[in-house]
């Protein structure tokens, strides 16, 4: 009997074994019907995550890359959070995937970013670095995360800045940690706060969405308002579930992003007096021609930035707010010679562009001043794709550049500031600054 039971564990823990072998062998050996990019899809399910989230202090390219751009070139295979993926941080693929997708968003905003919000933009600006000088220190990164929330949740749903908005944030920020996570949805992963996050939005989005939808005499005053006209129409283009899904996008996409790129923007100048002088000067002339030299910016003045605007495009490109664009191949895909399959990640890898020393010379100095004379950038390049490219190209790229360029005005025609503590950076591989960015202001005059 006990011979039997022994005989019989031995066969189930050989079967167990060989079924491990097969299935480690199959995902590193997974079919193709074609040549799949050289790479290492690494341990069974793990594969190369830990690598791929390794920190990386610096603005550079992440060792995850360059080390495997170098042994592979600019097409390689990977597996990150137990998907099998293709990265890219070739000019020619980058293009390519961009241009194979269809149209989701519409820009929502060009008019009233002229004539409404470039004015409340810069009397928030103004309000923040009001409420800010007097203060000991002041951590940028959250409070330039607070003021740009404020300022889109009330032009998208109305929202008024009070305790409860600042929970609403913190369910956005939940979300966006988790973005790219394995999805283990147990309490204390970044998964299971990252759909929490969701959820919890999603409700206020929604109470709001009933609320007003069973109130028919309410005017037009946000985007909200807008959609919800759409779904009384007969034939609406679109469901509440999608109008709701629509909201969430939008709220989460525009304030970190523009936050964290701002925050680092500020340190960049910090660091590199040169462009902070001739940033000022720029904006201390648009003053002085001024009647009247507190009032509100114009667009003639906005468009008269033109320092300002290399100084964005400069921000952005180093920041590389976005270190990887996803997309999921549709079917099997060839290109230059190797298949990408059906179902995998590719990834569009904008550090490896942005930091090519081929395209950009001295790629990690902060040198505004590359960018002069170039052509106006309104959509992305190959070359240039920090707000993405193709049809999916960032929606907010304008709203950003308005955020950035009040912001800088206000700061550097009323005050001056040093820094207390932090401003170190990690990217893992988002970027953040573990300690914050605390500094100081002093009013000017
Ligand atoms: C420095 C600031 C920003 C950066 C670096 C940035 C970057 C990007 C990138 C790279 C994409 C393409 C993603 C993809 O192709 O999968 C994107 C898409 C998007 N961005 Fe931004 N963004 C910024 C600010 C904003 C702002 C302020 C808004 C708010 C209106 C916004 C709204 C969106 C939306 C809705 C999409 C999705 C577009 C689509 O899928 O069709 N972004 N952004």
């Amino acid at each position: 009997m006990a011979t039997t039971l022994c005989w019989a564990v031995w066969a189930v823990a050989s079967a167990m074994v060989v079924a491990s072998i097969l299935w480690a062998y199959r995902w590193s050996h997974p079919k193709v019907n074609g040549r799949l990019p050289p790479g290492s899809l690494g341990l069974p399910l793990l594969g190369e995550t830990m690598q791929f989230f390794a920190p990386n202090p610096t603005c550079d390219v992440s060792s995850f890359v360059k080390d495997r751009m170098n042994r592979y070139g600019a097409i390689f295979k990977t597996s990150v959070v137990g998907r099998p993926m293709v990265v890219s941080a070739d000019p020619d693929l980058n293009h390519y995937v961009f241009q194979q997708e269809g149209k989701l968003f519409e820009s929502w905003y060009p008019e009233n970013l002229r004539a409404v919000l470039l004015a409340e933009t810069h009397t928030a600006c103004r309000a923040t670095l009001a409420s800010w000088a007097g203060l000991p220190s002041v951590e940028l990164k959250d409070g330039l995360s607070t003021m740009i929330f404020d300022i889109t949740a009330k032009k998208l749903i109305g929202y008024e800045p009070t305790k409860s908005s600042e929970n609403l944030r913190k369910n956005f920020v939940a979300f966006i940690r988790g973005l790219i996570s394995f999805p283990v949805n147990i309490p204390g992963t970044a998964y299971h706060e990252c759909m929490k996050g969701r959820r919890e939005a999603m409700k206020v989005l929604k109470r709001m969405m009933r609320e007003r939808m069973a109130d028919p005499s309410r005017q037009r005053e946000d985007f909200l308002d807008v959609m919800i006209e759409e779904l009384r129409r007969e034939k609406p283009v679109l469901t509440e579930a999608v109008a709701l899904d629509l909201m969430f996008v939008l709220l989460f996409a525009s304030f970190e992003t523009t936050a964290l790129a701002l925050t680092l923007g500020i340190k960049l100048l910090t660091e590199n007096p040169r462009v902070l002088e001739a940033l000022t000067e720029e904006h201390e002339a648009i003053v002085r021609d001024r009647e009247d030299p507190d009032a509100g910016l114009t667009w003639a003045e906005y468009k008269s930035m033109t320092f300002t605007y290399q100084v964005t495009l400069e921000i952005v490109r180093l920041a590389n707010i976005v270190p990887g664009i996803f997309r999921k191949a549709l079917q099997d895909i060839e290109f230059k010679g190797y298949t990408i399959p059906a179902g995998w990640a590719v990834m569009v890898c904008p550090p490896a562009v942005h930091l090519n020393p081929e395209i950009y010379e001295d790629p990690l100095a902060f040198n505004p001043w590359r960018w002069q004379n170039k052509i106006e950038i309104t959509g992305g390049t190959k070359h240039f794709m920090a707000f993405g490219g193709g049809l999916r190209f960032c929606v907010g790229t304008d709203l950003s550049k308005v955020l950035m360029a009040t912001f800088i005005h206000s700061l550097v025609t009323k005050y001056r500031w040093r820094t207390v503590k932090g401003g170190n950076i990690v990217r893992t591989p988002g970027l953040s600054f573990p300690d914050g960015f605390h500094i100081q202001l002093f009013p000017k005059h």
